[in-house]
C-alpha cells in the first residue's frame, strides 16, 4: 500500500532529518556534562565559562531542532491521515455494486475511522519514534565507545538479550491486532444497527434484548483489544526490567573503572547520562517495532479497499450509430436472461422482454420475482448474468455507469436524502437552473408544500430526510430522477408512500410525457391508468 505521496515522502525525510539532529544532540549532551565536571574538579574558571556558552548554544539549537522536528511530524501526520482516508473512500464509493454490497457499511466506517487511528498510532508514531531512536542509539554508541569501550562491549552482549523477546512476540501480536480490527468493524457494525433500530426498540420495548447483544459484542472487542494489550504488555515490562538492568551495570563497571583511575569523575557521569540515552531508544524501538510489524495486516485490508477500475474517465464514448450489436437501436431489450445472487437460487430465468423508445410499461410478478433485480440489471448492477440487455443497441456490459445513467433515471421506493438542503438533494453537484429546478419540483408535486416555506428549496432535509414525511422525500426523488432528463424514467414502487390521489397525478403526468420510456414497477396498478400503459409485463410468469 502506497502510504505517502511526493510531498509526503520529503515530509518523512525531514522529519526524520531533523530527529535524527536532534539525537544526535541528546547523545551530545552527555560529552558536556563530562566538561563541565571534568573543568569544575579541575577547577578551570575560563573552561567553565567556555562550557557554558557551548551549552547556551546547544540548548538553543536542540530547542530548535526539535520544534522543527515535531512540527513536520505533525504535518506529515495530518497529510498521510487525510490522504489514507480520501483514498479508502473513494476506493469504497468506486467499487462495484456487487462487490460494495458485499460487506456491511459499518466496515467502511470502521476502515475510515478506527483503522486509520490504528495506522496513525501503531504505525507513523513508531516510525518516526524508531528512526529517532535508532540515531539517539548509534550516536549513543559512538560516545560510549569513546569514553569507554569495555561498558560498550558488555552492553552489546544486553542488546542481543533485548531484541529476542520482541522478535519471538512478533507474528503474535500481528494476529493479536488484526482480530482487533475485524472486531472493531464487528463492533461497529452492531453499534449502527442497534442505533438505526432506535424507534423498533423503543416501540417493541427491545431494549432488554439489544442490550444484551450490545454487552455481548462490547465484551469481545474489549476482550481481543486486551488481547493484544497484554502481549504488548508483557513486551514493554520486559524492556523496563532490561533497561533497569543495564543502568546498574553501566553505573558498576564505570565505578569500578574510576577507582581503578582509568576513567575520571566527569566519565563517569558522562557514563550515567549514557545509561539513559543508551536504554532508552532500545526500549523505545523495543516497544514500538513490534506495533509496526502488527499493524501489516491491517495496512494490506486497507490497501485492498483501495483497489478499484477505473472507469473510462471521458463523459461520453463515442460509439459508431450503427454499432452492429444485434437488439434495438432505441430502447430497452432482454433476451433469455439469466442471473442468479447465489449459484443455487436463480432469480430471472430466460426473460425475454422489450422496452421501446417512448412506450410506457408497467412491470409486476409476485414479491420476491426480481423485479428490483431487473432493475438493478438493466443499470448495470452486475455483469455477471447470462444472455444480453440492449440500452439502445449497446450491450449493458460494454457500457460505462454513466452512459448509463445518462440514459435511465430510476426512482426507488426507499429514497436516501442527504443531510443537506432539498436543492442539493435534487442537483447532486450538477448545475440546473432556478427554471428548472422549479419545472421539476412542480412535475412531482412537491412545489405548493415548497413554496410555503420559509427556506423554500433551500430547507434542510436532516439525517437521511428525517425532517420530511414519507411521501415528501419521495416526491423530491422523482424531482431528482426528473431533472436530468433522461430518455428512461423507471419506478421501483417510486411512488408508494405518496397518497393515491398524488400518486395518481404523478404517474399521470409521467405516462403523458411523448418521449419519455417510463418503465413502472408495481404492486397495486391505479386503474384509472390501466389504459395508459403500453404493455404490461409479468415477469416469472413462464
Ligand atoms: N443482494 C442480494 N443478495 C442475495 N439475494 C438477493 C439480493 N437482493 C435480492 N435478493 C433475492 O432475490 C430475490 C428477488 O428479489 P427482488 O428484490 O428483485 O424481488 P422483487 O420482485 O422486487 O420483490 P418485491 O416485489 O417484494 O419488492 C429475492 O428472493 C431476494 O431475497
Amino acid at each position: 500500500m502506497k502510504l505517502y505521496k511526493t510531498k509526503d515522502r520529503l515530509l518523512l525525510g525531514g522529519t526524520i532529518l531533523f530527529g535524527g539532529l536532534s539525537s544526535l544532540l541528546v547523545a551530545f549532551a552527555s560529552i558536556l556534562m563530562q566538561q563541565v565536571i571534568d573543568v569544575a574538579v579541575a577547577g578551570d574558571v575560563k573552561g567553565f565559562y567556555r562550557v557554558l556558552a557551548v551549552m547556551l548554544v546547544y540548548l538553543a539549537a536542540l530547542g530548535g531542532i526539535s520544534l522543527l522536528e515535531a512540527i513536520m511530524g505533525k504535518i506529515l501526520i495530518r497529510n498521510v491521515t487525510r490522504h489514507l482516508r480520501d483514498r479508502i473512500f473513494k476506493g469504497v464509493m468506486k467499487q462495484k455494486p456487487v462487490r460494495f454490497s458485499s460487506r456491511n457499511t459499518a466496515d467502511y466506517l470502521s476502515a475510515l475511522v478506527n483503522d486509520v487511528k490504528l495506522v496513525e498510532e501503531n504505525y507513523l508514531l513508531p516510525l518516526l519514534l524508531c528512526f529517532q531512536m535508532i540515531v539517539l542509539f548509534l550516536a549513543t554508541l559512538g560516545i560510549l565507545f569513546y569514553l569507554s569501550p569495555l561498558v560498550t562491549v558488555i552492553l552489546l552482549g544486553f542488546l542481543v538479550l533485548l531484541f529476542a523477546v520482541p522478535a519471538l512476540m512478533g507474528r503474535k501480536l500481528q494476529e493479536r491486532q488484526d482480530a482487533y480490527s475485524e472486531q472493531l468493524s464487528v463492533f461497529t457494525a452492531a453499534a449502527k444497527d442497534f442505533l438505526n433500530g432506535y424507534e423498533v426498540i423503543r416501540g417493541y420495548s427491545a431494549f432488554r434484548c439489544i442490550f444484551g447483544r450490545y454487552l455481548k459484542v462490547n465484551k469481545e472487542t474489549a476482550e481481543k483489544k486486551f488481547a493484544s494489550d497484554r502481549l504488548m504488555a508483557v513486551n514493554e515490562s520486559f524492556s523496563d526490567i532490561l533497561s533497569s538492568l543495564i543502568t546498574i551495570v553501566i553505573v558498576f563497571v564505570a565505578a569500578w573503572q574510576m577507582m581503578r583511575g582509568t576513567v575520571t569523575m566527569g566519565t563517569l557521569l558522562a557514563l550515567i547520562q549514557l545509561s539513559g540515552t543508551f536504554v532508552i531508544p532500545v526500549v523505545m524501538i523495543l516497544q514500538n517495532f513490534p506495533k509496526i510489524q502488527g499493524i501489516r495486516p491491517v495496512m494490506e485490508h486497507l490497501g485492498e479497499w483501495m483497489e478499484y477500475e477505473e472507469e473510462e474517465a471521458g463523459e461520453t464514448i463515442d460509439r459508431p450509430e450503427n454499432s452492429g450489436i444485434p437488439g434495438q437501436k432505441r430502447g430497452i431489450c432482454c433476451s433469455d436472461l439469466t442471473f442468479a445472487y447465489t449459484e443455487k437460487q436463480p432469480v430471472l430465468e430466460h426473460e425475454n422482454m422489450l422496452f421501446e423508445a417512448g412506450k410506457k410499461y408497467a412491470v409486476t410478478g409476485r414479491s420476491g420475482c426480481g423485479k428490483s433485480t431487473l432493475i438493478k440489471l438493466l443499470t448495470g448492477y452486475s455483469g455477471d448474468f447470462e444472455g444480453q440487455i440492449y440500452i439502445d443497441g449497446i450491450s449493458v456490459k460494454e457500457m460505462t455507469q454513466q452512459e448509463i445513467n445518462r440514459r435511465i433515471a430510476v426512482i426507488h421506493q426507499n429514497v436516501f436524502l442527504f443531510d443537506t438542503d432539498i436543492k442539493d438533494n435534487i442537483c447532486l453537484g450538477e448545475d440546473y437552473t432556478e427554471e428548472e429546478i422549479q419545472a421539476a419540483l412542480k412535475e412531482s408535486g412537491i412545489w405548493d408544500y415548497l413554496s410555503g416555506l420559509e427556506n423554500g428549496i433551500y430547507t434542510k432535509v436532516g439525517e437521511d430526510g428525517h425532517l420530511l414525511s414519507g411521501g415528501q422525500r419521495q416526491r423530491i426523488a422523482v424531482a431528482r430522477a426528473l431533472i436530468r432528463k433522461t430518455p428512461v424514467l423507471i419506478l421501483d414502487e417510486g411512488t408508494s408512500a405518496i397518497d393515491r390521489e398524488t400518486a395518481f397525478e404523478i404517474e399521470k403526468n409521467l405516462l403523458e410525457k411523448k418521449n419519455l420510456t417510463v418503465i413502472t414497477i408495481t404492486h397495486h396498478m391505479d386503474e384509472r391508468l390501466a389504459g395508459q400503459y403500453d404493455a404490461v409485463v409479468r415477469l416469472g410468469a413462464a
